[in-house]
């Protein structure tokens, strides 16, 4: 016999049968019309290309949205208490006549679907969920929100209740998926708050943050596309694997226009991904570390103690310091970066020297022509320019930044009284005394040529020849550029007496390495040493361990915010070569996209195609980069919309850098300060943002637990007591039925692992890797839990040391379960970790992410990490959906008091 559901189902299936096929229809209509836009030749002109284009980017950006949402096209309805009915789907779909037969998710009407509660019924007398399985209706449940919604015969038909906690329990694929189905009100008001200003998602695990502010994004590039598809979003997340984690989400919902990163690519060029201790970070997160690299970039613009004095034909030329300091305080009132500032240096330097010169010359007065040839022949001077790059060198962010903790005399130099012999001693690389103990390091003539010989050759080559056609521009004003009168006061050295007393204070450091800058250890002023580069040997073995193979610094993550400081005080090199040119690209660009937007408005397209992608693949090769491709490559790309996952993780240094990619400070920021793993970590959002954003944001909290069961969460929530009793965990929406277990070591012997006797052979296991017993009890758990867990996955939980050994042992035992496809090597299989039915990760990668079942490794060995214990280990007690066993050897910390014991 038929029954209701029968009969709604057949019903339901009627419609989506009318929707898939339109969905077909107007996929046709549109490949169609690309085909066409394709194939037209046009008439060749400008504008006729141009119109091509933009009608081929709108076709086909509408296409990969239309594919997107063949999966659960439409997942639900609202019947109005007017009799209407609305559908809601992944995306707006409109009938023949124009009459809309779905609304995307995204759009106002939809939010009743998400916000009607009996109590607020919001117009709605019902809200039905529809599950579906390809195109086909397998499900129906339906929340009655008035009598009008109530099921006809009485039947009572499954909740909306009931479909969330199906999707809850359903084993996990190692990838997180869209949660439009199923969206709470509570995060439905966070999707869609306003997007001006600072938003903060503060919730426990599991409460759905990270899903949060996926969806918000895409909720974000619908409401504000034509804003959004140009500057783009910017996703930070904790690792690399946590970002493979989430990148399905946003293409599933039909949206491209996101750049991910994680904090250690957020500097272009730069893959950051050596480890350093917890303190060493910590301290290069400290926003000191901002003054630090000021004051390195001061200490590179130095003066001689003594007078330099420089053979150069038949002339003696002599820089003196105050010379020196003269063109010193010019260039930097220029308050340009360092190394366009260096012009303003340059030019001054060589016009002194020109002058010298030219008075040297018997018979006395030159022209301008004469003089500016001076000027070249000057600069040509290898020597010469040894001792002014010496003086103000050329740097990149990496040399100036590798040479700071290379060099403990130059970090003394630049940190000043801001960090104490011991935060310096982390920071460097080489033991102190080493570069102080040498006497007469060329610090000057020797480091700069040695700068612009390394690593990034072409650039700062080429920005000298730039300089030097400044130069010859600027020796044609010798005499009122060098304007320096017999007293040695230039003219706009006057005023902004704070100023220069600022200069030489923080100087005077600088000034007495730069004394050894060109003059000879006998202290005489003497001829310039000839450039040559440090002694290699020195510390080399020491600072090997910071370098990888090919000689090249290993830069950290922490690191990351120090370069980007750097890059915004000292410019770029590059850039600076490049500036004329790239201006008057800029300016022809800029022609071309306002002719690009007249085509667009003529054509009606607004909002739909970006004309300034467009105005690219008119003018440059005919090659599509999006608005994300553009900013993955450009430091100074400005971001539309800031997203930042585990925000709670982000120091000080890292949100200066931050907010410089989104300088509109237009950003939703998601975490859980119970979880922090930074020692002293701050307290609340004020304390952590205050530094950055005074009080300008917005906190809003999530309070349901959707990933953990309760009776796990009754576990951490002791965990989470024990480190603050003031913190409250969050409420799970689900239990499972049984209770967490742990399991001692030495319960499963060796030999009931198949093959471990084998493997460990006969020697005794090192004292400080895992013994034979924790590999027999992981191995035994990790294979049980991944029984239970069928498709789901399995992740085995461990402090980061023993991580490695773990891994080999369980891809020799498990070979079935824990070795990955192309991942044979246990140091990289960390990456592929989400493919594995059984993973072995730390705490640090597990973040963010969640497994079907949880086995953690000697939880008391986490409470003695570094870093906070407590916190790390509430972490790894709440990735489960389902189970969790925990494998011990000795006693149980006291913490964990309520498991119950196999
Ligand atoms: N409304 C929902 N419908 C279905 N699934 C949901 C819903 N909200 C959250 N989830 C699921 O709950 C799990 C936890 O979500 P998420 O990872 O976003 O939590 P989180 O708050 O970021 O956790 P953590 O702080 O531990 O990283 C995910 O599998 C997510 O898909």
């Amino acid at each position: 016999m038929q029954t209701m559901q029968d009969v709604e189902r057949a019903r339901e299936q009627a419609y989506l049968d009318t929707l898939y096929t339109r969905l077909d229809e107007v996929r046709e209509i549109t490949r169609e019309q690309l085909r066409g836009v394709l194939l037209d030749v046009g008439t060749g002109t400008p504008q006729s290309i141009v119109e091509r284009d933009v009608f081929a980017a709108a076709h086909a950006d509408r296409l990969a949205r239309l594919d997107a949402a063949e999966g659960r096209l439409c997942f639900g309805a609202m019947d109005h208490d007017d009799g209407r009915r609305t559908y809601i789907g992944r995306i707006g779909l409109s009938d023949s006549e124009q009459e809309p037969i779905l609304v995307d998710w995204r759009a106002p009407v939809a939010t009743a679907f998400y916000r009607a509660t009996l109590a607020d019924p919001q117009g709605l007398v019902r809200r039905r969920h529809l599950r579906t399985r390809g195109r086909e209706v397998t499900g129906i449940a339906d929340d009655p929100l008035g009598p009008l919604g109530a099921a006809p015969d009485g039947a009572v038909a499954p909740s909306g209740d009931s479909m969330l906690l199906e999707t809850l329990a359903a084993p996990r694929t190692g990838r997180m998926h869209d949660i439009i189905a199923t969206l709470q009100a509570e995060q439905d008001r966070i999707i869609r708050a306003r997007a001006n200003g600072i938003l903060v998602v503060d919730g426990g695990p599991g409460t759905g943050k990270t899903a949060v502010a996926l969806h918000r994004a895409a909720y974000l590039l619908y409401n504000d596309r034509a804003r959004l598809d140009q500057s783009g979003v910017l996703i930070v997340g904790p690792s690399p694997v946590f970002l493979r984690y989430i990148d399905q989400v946003l293409p599933s919902l039909g949206e491209t226009g996101v750049v991910f990163a994680t904090p250690g690519r957020l500097f272009p060029g730069v893959d950051a991904t050596a480890d350093e201790p917890v303190e060493v970070a910590t301290l290069k997160g400290d926003p000191r570390m901002a003054e630090v690299v000021a004051g390195a970039v001061r200490d590179r613009q130095r003066l001689p103690r003594q007078e330099l004095v420089i053979n150069y034909d038949d002339h003696v030329l002599r820089l003196g310091q105050e010379t020196v300091a003269r063109a010193r305080t010019r260039a930097r009132r220029s308050r340009r970066p360092h190394n366009s500032a260096r012009r303003v240096f340059l030019r001054e330097l060589l016009a002194e020297l020109t002058t010298q010169v030219v008075r040297q010359i018997r018979g006395g007065l030159l022209d301008a022509d004469e003089r500016g040839q001076i000027t070249r022949d000057l600069w040509a001077e290898e020597e010469i320019r040894a001792v002014l790059d010496g003086l103000w060198p050329l740097l990149t962010p990496q040399q100036l930044i590798g040479d700071l903790f290379s060099d403990s005399a130059a970090l003394a130099r630049a940190a000043g009284n801001r960090l104490t012999p011991g935060e310096r001693a982390l920071l460097q690389d080489l033991p102190p005394a080493v570069d102080l103990a040498r006497p007469g390091r060329a610090l000057s003539g020797a480091d700069a040529p040695r700068m612009i010989r390394s690593g990034g050759v072409a650039g700062p080559r080429a920005a000298d020849e730039d300089d030097a056609d400044d130069l010859f521009a600027a020796a044609n004003l010798l005499p009122t550029a060098a304007g320096a009168g017999p007293n040695g006061a230039p003219p706009d050295d006057r005023g902004r007496a704070g100023d220069r007393a600022g200069d030489r204070a923080g100087d005077r450091a600088g000034d007495r390495a730069g004394d050894r800058a060109g003059v000879d250890p006998a202290g005489h002023a003497g001829r310039i040493p000839a450039p040559r580069t440090g002694d290699p040997t020195v510390g080399a073995d020491l600072a090997a361990a910071r370098r990888g193979a090919g000689g090249e610094r290993r830069w950290t993550p922490a690191d990351v915010p120090l370069l980007d400081e750097a890059a915004e005080l000292l410019g770029d090199p590059e850039e600076e070569a490049g500036l004329e040119a790239a201006r008057r690209a800029e300016r022809e660009r800029a022609e071309e996209r306002e002719y690009a937007r007249g085509v667009v408005d003529m054509l009606g397209l607004d909002g739909q195609v970006d004309a300034a992608a467009l105005a690219d693949r008119w003018s440059g090769p005919r090659v599509r980069r999006s608005a994300a491709e553009h900013a993955r490559a450009d430091r100074g790309w400005a971001f539309g919309h800031l997203i930042v996952d585990e925000a709670q993780e982000v120091s000080p240094m890292l949100w200066r850098l931050l907010w410089r990619r989104c300088p509109g400070r237009t950003a939703t920021l998601v975490g859980d300060l119970a979880q922090t793993a930074r020692p002293g970590a701050p307290t609340s959002w004020a304390e952590l943002l205050a530094p950055v954003v005074d009080e300008r944001f917005t906190v809003e909290r999530l309070s349901v637990n959707y990933r953990t069961p309760q009776e796990i969460m009754d576990v951490a929530a002791e965990v989470l007591r024990a480190q603050n009793p003031s913190l409250t965990a969050p409420v799970s929406v689900r239990a499972v039925g049984h209770r967490p277990t742990a399991v001692r070591v030495g319960e499963v012997a060796v030999e009931d692992v198949p093959g471990l006797a084998r493997l460990l052979g006969d020697a005794p296991s090192p004292a400080n890797e895992p013994s034979a017993s924790l590999l027999a009890a992981v191995a035994h758990a990790a294979r049980r839990e991944a029984a239970a867990a069928d498709t789901g996955r399995v992740a085995v939980i461990a402090r980061p040391r023993d991580v490695l050994v773990l891994r080999a042992a369980l891809m020799a035992l498990l070979p079935d379960l824990a070795v990955v496809p192309d991942s044979v090597d246990p140091a990289s299989a960390a990456g592929n970790a989400l493919d594995a039915p059984v993973a072995v990760l730390s705490v640090a990668e597990t973040k963010g992410l969640e497994f079907d079942a949880v086995v953690l490794v000697e939880p008391a060995a986490l409470l003695t990490e570094p870093t906070r214990g407590l916190a790390d280990l509430y972490v790894a007690l709440t990735r489960a959906t389902r189970s969790l066993s925990v494998v011990y050897s000795g006693e149980l910390p006291p913490v964990l008091g309520g498991l119950d014991l196999e």
